[in-house]
C-alpha cells in the first residue's frame, strides 16, 4: 500500500534576467520566494542546489529517511581541532531545505531569546515585533491551541498541529513528566518552561515543509515564479565600484557556468553554512580570509562566518525500556495504517516520541540568564529481538525504527553555549565545502549546565511511579571508564560522563551572518553593498531556546515584507501584507 516513488525532477528553463533571485529553497528561501511571487509584476527566480523534495519525508513516521544520503544531504564535516568535537552535521539538500527532513517540531523560542537579538543589534526584533510574523505563516489546526489568539492564528500557509496519534508509551511518558512536577503547557503560548505534546509543522497528518506550505500550491499558477532545482549557485557578482549586486553565477544541469541578472535584489537563503560562504566567495567577509583565497575584497566584514551557535546534544543519556512494544503491526495492519494515513490518522501521522517536548532551566545555568538552557526530546529505538522492520518494508532507504519501538533515549539538549564557532572559507578550495569549527562544550559552564540538566531529568524519570508500575525500566547513562571514582548519579558523575562521552550538533546552527554585524535590521548586507539580503537561520544573532525551523520561516516572512515595503508594494506595517 505504500510503494515509494521519487518525485519527478524539474527541468524548468532559467530566465536570463529577473527582478529577484533567491538562492536556496529551504525554510527561509522557500518562504521568501513564495511571498515575493505574490506580487505579479515581479519575476522571481528560486535556485536550489538539491533535487525536488523527497516525498517519503512527508510521512511523519518516516522522518529522517533522507539523512546521510548522498542525494538529499550535504553531509557537512566538522573540522578537527585539539579539544573540540568533530563529526558530521546533517543539512538537507533539496527543495524545502531542512524543513523537509527535520523532526517537524514547531517551536518559536521564548521572549528572552529576542531580547538577546535586540541586545546584539537587531533593532525591531523583540518578541512583540516577531510574533505577528509567526502568526502570519501559521494555520494552527488544533482548536484548543488556536483559540489562544494572542499567540496563535489560523489561515496561514503553514499547517501546525500536534500529531493526531499517540501510542501507549507516549502517554506513559506524559504521566512521568507530570509526576515529575512539570506543568503541561503550550510551549508556543507564552510559557518558558513546561512540557507538552509538541506542535509540529504538519497538515492533515502529513509534513508541511516550507516548500509544501509556500511553493507547491502556487507553483503551477504563478507564471512569475520560476523554481529551478539541481542548480548550485557559485557566487554573486557585485560591481566593485558601486558595490551594487548585478547578477548571480550558477552551474547549470550540464555543469556549465551561467549568469542570471538580478534587476532589483538577490536574497541569500542558503543556510547557516552556505550563506556566509557565498558572501565570502562574492567578496564580502573577513579581508584576511578572502585574500588568502585570492578573492578581491568588496566589503571587509569580520562577522561573516563568525558567531556559529548551535544546540548541543550530549551522548551520555538515560534510556527507558518500556514493558510493552508500541505499534507492532502485522502486514494486514500496515496496510490499514497506510489507508488511515491518507485520511490524516493512524500511527504513520506521528513523528514518534518527538511528539513530546520538555523545556526547563538547568539548576546550574548562569542565574542571570532568563532563557531556559535545557530541552528534552525523545529518540525511539529497538532493543531485543530481530524483526522485519515496518519502515524497511515500505521504503528503500531506511535508518529509523520510528514505526515501532520498545526503548527511548531521552535526548537532553543544551540550548545555549558560552562559546561560538566559525564557518571559514577553504583557501585552497573556496567553492568546495566550507571549513566548520564548532565550539561544543568547550567551557566548564556548559558542561555543568547540561550535566545538571541530564541529572534533573534522569532523577525524575528514575523516581517515576507511573513508569515503574507499567514495567518500564529507566537506565542511567552508560558509565564511562574514567568516571568510576565518582558517585553514580551525582552531579560530578554526570559531568564526568558528559566530558568522557562527548556531544554533537543538534542540527540547529545559526548566527554566521548575524543581524547587527553582517546584515542590518532589514536584513540588507552591510559594508555599503546594495541589492543583497540574507534571509535564513544564519541571521539569528542568538540561537533560540527551541528548534529553529519556525524562526527561520518567520525570518523569511519578514524579509519578504521588508522587500515589499522598500520597493513600495506595501506600507511599512506589521502582519499581513
Ligand atoms: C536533522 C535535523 C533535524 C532538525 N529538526 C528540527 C525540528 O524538529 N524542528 C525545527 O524547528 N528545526 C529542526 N531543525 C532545524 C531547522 O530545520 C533549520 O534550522 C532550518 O530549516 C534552517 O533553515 P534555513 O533556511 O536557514 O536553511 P535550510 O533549510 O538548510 O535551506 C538552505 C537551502 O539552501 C540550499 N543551498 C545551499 N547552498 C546552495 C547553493 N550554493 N546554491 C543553491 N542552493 C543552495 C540547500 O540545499 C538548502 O535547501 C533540524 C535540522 C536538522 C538538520
Amino acid at each position: 500500500g505504500l510503494r515509494y516513488k521519487e518525485p519527478a525532477q524539474s527541468t524548468a528553463a532559467i530566465p536570463a534576467e529577473v527582478d529577484f533571485v533567491v538562492v536556496g529553497g529551504g525554510s527561509g528561501g522557500a518562504t521568501v520566494a513564495g511571498r515575493l511571487s505574490e506580487v505579479s509584476k515581479w519575476q522571481v527566480l528560486l535556485l536550489e542546489a538539491g533535487p525536488e523534495e523527497a516525498t517519503v519525508e512527508q510521512v511523519p513516521a518516516f522522518i529522517a529517511q533522507t539523512l546521510g544520503t548522498d542525494k538529499y544531504d550535504w553531509k557537512l564535516q566538522v573540522e578537527k581541532t585539539a579539544n573540540d568535537i568533530t563529526g558530521t552535521i546533517p543539512r538537507a539538500k533539496m527543495l524545502g531545505g531542512c524543513s523537509a527532513h527535520n523532526g517537524m517540531v514547531y517551536q518559536r523560542g521564548v521572549e528572552a531569546d529576542y531580547k538577546c537579538w535586540e541586545k546584539a543589534g537587531a533593532k525591531g526584533w523583540s518578541f512583540k515585533d516577531v510574533l505577528p510574523y509567526f502568526k502570519k505563516s501559521e494555520d494552527n489546526l488544533d482548536p484548543d491551541v488556536a483559540k489562544n489568539r494572542a499567540y496563535h492564528s489560523t489561515g496561514g500557509p503553514l499547517g501546525v498541529m500536534r500529531a493526531p496519534y499517540k501510542d501507549a508509551n507516549a502517554h506513559l511518558l506524559r504521566a512521568a513528566y507530570k509526576e515529575g512536577g512539570f506543568a503541561e503547557v503550550d510551549l508556543n503560548g507564552g510559557h518558558d518552561e513546561g512540557f507538552g505534546w509538541s506542535q509540529t509543522t504538519a497538515r492533515h497528518g502529513a509534513r508541511n515543509s516550507a516548500n509544501t506550505a509556500f511553493l507547491q500550491g502556487v507553483r503551477a499558477q504563478r507564471k512569475n515564479l520560476h523554481i529551478a532545482t539541481g542548480i548550485k549557485v557559485k557566487k554573486v557578482n557585485i560591481n566593485a565600484q558601486t558595490k551594487r549586486v548585478e547578477s548571480v553565477e550558477y552551474v547549470d544541469r550540464k555543469g556549465a557556468s551561467q549568469v542570471v541578472k538580478a534587476r532589483l535584489e538577490v536574497i541569500l537563503s542558503a543556510g547557516t553554512y552556505f550563506s556566509p560562504q557565498l558572501l565570502m566567495v562574492s567578496g564580502i567577509g573577513p579581508a584576511e580570509q578572502l585574500k588568502k583565497a585570492g578573492i578581491p575584497v568588496i566589503a571587509n566584514l569580520n562577522g561573516v562566518g563568525a558567531n556559529l551557535q548551535d544546540h548541543v546534544l550530549v551522548s551520555s543519556l538515560p534510556t527507558i525500556t518500556f514493558g510493552k512494544t508500541a505499534i507492532v503491526p502485522t502486514a494486514q495492519e500496515m496496510l490499514q495504517h497506510a489507508k488511515l494515513f491518507k485520511k490524516g490518522a493512524g500511527p504513520l501521522t506521528t513523528n514518534g516520541l518527538n511528539s513530546m517536548v520538555v523545556r526547563t532551566r538547568s539548576a546550574l545555568q548562569p542565574s542571570s540568564d532568563a532563557r531556559p538552557y535545557v530541552q528534552v526530546q525523545h529518540a525511539v529505538g529497538w532493543q531485543g529481538r530481530n524483526l522485519v522492520p515496518y519502515c524497511e518494508a515500505a521504503v528503500p532507504t531506511v535508518n529509523t525504527t520510528t514505526c515501532y519501538y520498545n526503548k527511548v533515549t531521552v535526548s537532553v539538549v543544551l540550548l545555549h553555549s558560552k562559546d561560538a564557532g566559525t564557518v571559514q572559507l577553504n583557501a585552497t578550495n573556496p567553492y568546495g565545502p566550507p571549513l566548520i569549527y564548532q565550539k561544543i562544550l568547550t567551557s566548564d559552564q556548559d558542561v555543568r549546565a547540561i550535566a545538571s540538566g541530564v541529572k534533573q531529568i534522569t532523577d525524575k524519570l528514575v523516581a517515576s511511579k507511573s513508569l515503574k508500575s507499567a514495567g518500564a525500566k529507566v537506565e542511567l547513562p552508560a558509565k564511562g571508564a574514567a568516571c568510576g571514582n565518582q558517585k553514580v548519579g551525582s552531579q560530578a558523575w554526570h559531568e564526568c560522563l558528559v566530558r568522557a562521552n562527548g556531544a554533537a550538533s543538534w542540527g540547529h546552527g545559526v548566527g554566521t551572518c548575524s543581524i547587527g554585524s553582517v546584515v542590518d535590521s532589514r536584513l540588507r548586507v552591510l559594508g555599503g553593498v546594495r541589492g543583497l539580503r540574507v534571509a535564513d537561520a544564519s541571521v539569528m544573532p542568538c540561537v533560540p531556546s527551541g528548534n529553529t525551523n519556525a524562526p527561520s520561516i518567520m525570518i523569511g516572512e519578514r524579509a519578504a515584507d521588508f522587500i515589499k515595503q522598500d520597493h513600495g508594494v506595501i506600507r511599512a506595517n506589521r502582519g499581513r501584507a
